[in-house]
């Protein structure tokens, strides 16, 4: 898409009109406490909408009618070209529409409308086109037996399933859970964070109108207790699929553990290092790379790099062009398209953001927190038990710690309770090879600040993942159970053959 101009956003935005009711069974309703909450623009503290605010009596209403389309196979059982091409009309009219969700969106988080049409939008049309693609070309298998026997192993949907999101990437979270659980067959559940639940009930809409059978993709806009909880220990829900805290996490164990022993799969936060050693190549790319992983997205990521392990002979120079690179990456106005920097997601967080800014280690650069912005930051941490060097910040902040060699720096990437990404600098192979396996995270990038592809399996180690995986045909898995169908094929009066 090109960028448009700042008054050119802000006359769409004008112009929208948001969604504001929960989705149950292909129909718009209020919550049946016909309750509501506001939903407010972080960059402005304007209300938005007054969004319906679900509960418990919402769930088992979303459970039940997801169950029923489950068990007739209204969408379960449909031929997997037929889900695909559904899917596929969803991602068109999600292209279609996407300025006015990345408009949205921007409104709604807080987040630059550059990345909101640069990077969210097509991301999520891209996730949604490679499951709905891939659902036709999975085959199941023929497991080796006896001439007397076949053993099937098929994959079937697991069920109904709720998808329980953050706030830091609401299109593109929704897009990487809901395009592998619907091509594989299931009925969904979400329950958007509550800071942002505008687009995913537009992709709701837009879900009917490309054709997705009622009761089959559901969303319950509202609290983490009022609704997450109770899909958590819902006992007709079969698996569930979430995305946040650490902490949010572990309960989710516990409901299943209290419940009917539903799956569960959680990706969770982060402490992410950049290790850089004093052989690495074209620091000004190095550079680069650091401000991309530390401050995109405000540096509200799970994956975000908040802790730069510097070796000692390269610290300097290194942070020199990085302080260099973040003074292209301007902060203000989320609907200006010059902004890379936009508003953190509600006052709460920046409140919790700010808090390590106000004392503790040396401010290299930025430091400043004001009306919901906070200038992307760079402190030196010396004293390695700092809150800023242990703590998952998710906000623009990036901990520079200095080490004197590779041992020290893999020992102090891995000193963490979190494993979820990584990457390393050097320009020799061996020692990039070798400390991306001695770091334990579910991803490590070499020469490089990403996550990877679509096709590339996303989670983590220890505390940042538990279960399956987002993303490539390993998302797949979590949408599925494995049945074996164990045939006889002897003849009557033939021996059982083992
Ligand atoms: N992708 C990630 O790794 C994310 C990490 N975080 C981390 O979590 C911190 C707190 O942010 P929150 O929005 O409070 O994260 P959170 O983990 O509480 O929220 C994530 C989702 O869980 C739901 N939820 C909250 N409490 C729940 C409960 N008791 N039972 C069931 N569901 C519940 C929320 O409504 C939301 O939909 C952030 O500062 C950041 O450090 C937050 C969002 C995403
Ligand atoms: N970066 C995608 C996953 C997340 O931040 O929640």
């Amino acid at each position: 898409m090109t960028l448009l101009t700042t008054e050119e956003y802000k006359a769409i935005a004008k112009g929208l009109t948001f969604p504001t009711q929960a989705f149950i069974d292909g129909s718009f309703r209020p919550a049946l406490s016909g309750k509501t909450f506001d939903t407010v623009n972080p960059a402005t503290g304007e209300v938005l909408a007054r969004v319906a605010s679900c509960d418990a009596a919402d769930v088992d209403l979303a459970a039940q009618k997801a169950r029923d389309a489950f068990e007739d196979g209204r969408w379960s059982r449909l031929h997997p070209r037929d889900r695909k091409e559904v899917l596929i009309r969803l991602a068109k009219l999600i292209k279609r529409n996407a300025r006015e969700l990345a408009v949205m969106e921007s409104l709604d988080s807080g987040k630059t409308i550059f990345d909101c049409e640069q990077v969210d939008l097509p991301e999520t049309i891209h996730c949604l086109t490679w499951h709905a693609e891939l659902i036709d070309k999975i085959y199941d298998q023929v497991a080796p037996a006896s001439d007397n026997h076949i053993a099937m192993i098929l994959r079937e949907p697991v069920g109904v399933v709720g998808l329980v999101l953050p706030w830091n990437f609401p299109l593109l979270m929704l897009a990487w859970k809901i395009g592998p659980a619907l091509a594989a067959g299931c009925s969904v559940i979400v329950k958007p964070a509550l800071e942002t639940s505008l687009t995913t009930l537009r992709v709701a809409e837009l879900a009917m109108e490309a054709g997705i059978p009622a009761g089959v993709f559901n969303v319950l806009p509202g609290g983490g207790a009022e609704v997450g909880e109770p899909i958590g220990r819902h006992m007709d829900i079969d698996a569930v699929s979430f995305t946040g805290s650490t902490a949010t996490g572990r309960r989710f164990l516990r409901y299943a553990a209290e419940s009917n022993m539903k799956e569960v799969t959680l990706e969770m936060g982060g402490k992410n290092p950049a290790v850089v050693l004093d052989d690495a190549e074209n620091l000004d790319r190095v550079a680069a790379h650091i401000v991309n992983g530390a401050f995109w997205n405000m540096g509200e990521n799970c994956s975000a790099t908040s802790r730069l392990i510097v070796q000692r002979g390269v610290k300097d120079a290194l942070l020199d062009r990085i302080k260099a690179h973040l003074r292209e990456w301007p902060m203000g106005d989320p609907l200006d398209p010059v902004n890379r920097v936009g508003a953190l997601v509600s006052r709460a967080h920046f409140d919790k953001v700010a808090s390590y800014l106000s004392k503790g280690p040396k401010v290299v650069m930025g430091g400043k927190a004001e009306g919901g912005f906070v200038e992307p930051t760079i402190l030196d941490v010396t004293d390695r038990a700092a809150k800023q060097a242990r703590e998952e910040i998710f906000g623009p902040v990036l901990s520079v710690l200095t080490v004197d060699s590779l041992d020290e720096a893999i020992a102090l990437a891995n000193d963490t309770e979190y494993g979820l990404a990584a990457s390393i600098f050097t320009a020799n192979v061996k020692r990039a090879i070798r400390g991306a396996r001695a770091i334990r995270a579910g991803t490590v990038t070499v020469n490089s600040f990403g996550e990877g592809d679509i096709s590339t399996p996303f989670g983590g180690f220890k505390a940042s993942g538990f279960g399956g995986r987002d993303n490539g045909i390993h998302a797949h898995d979590q949408y599925t159970q494995i049945k074996t169908i164990w045939v006889d094929l002897a003849d009557d009066g033939d021996a059982a053959v083992a």
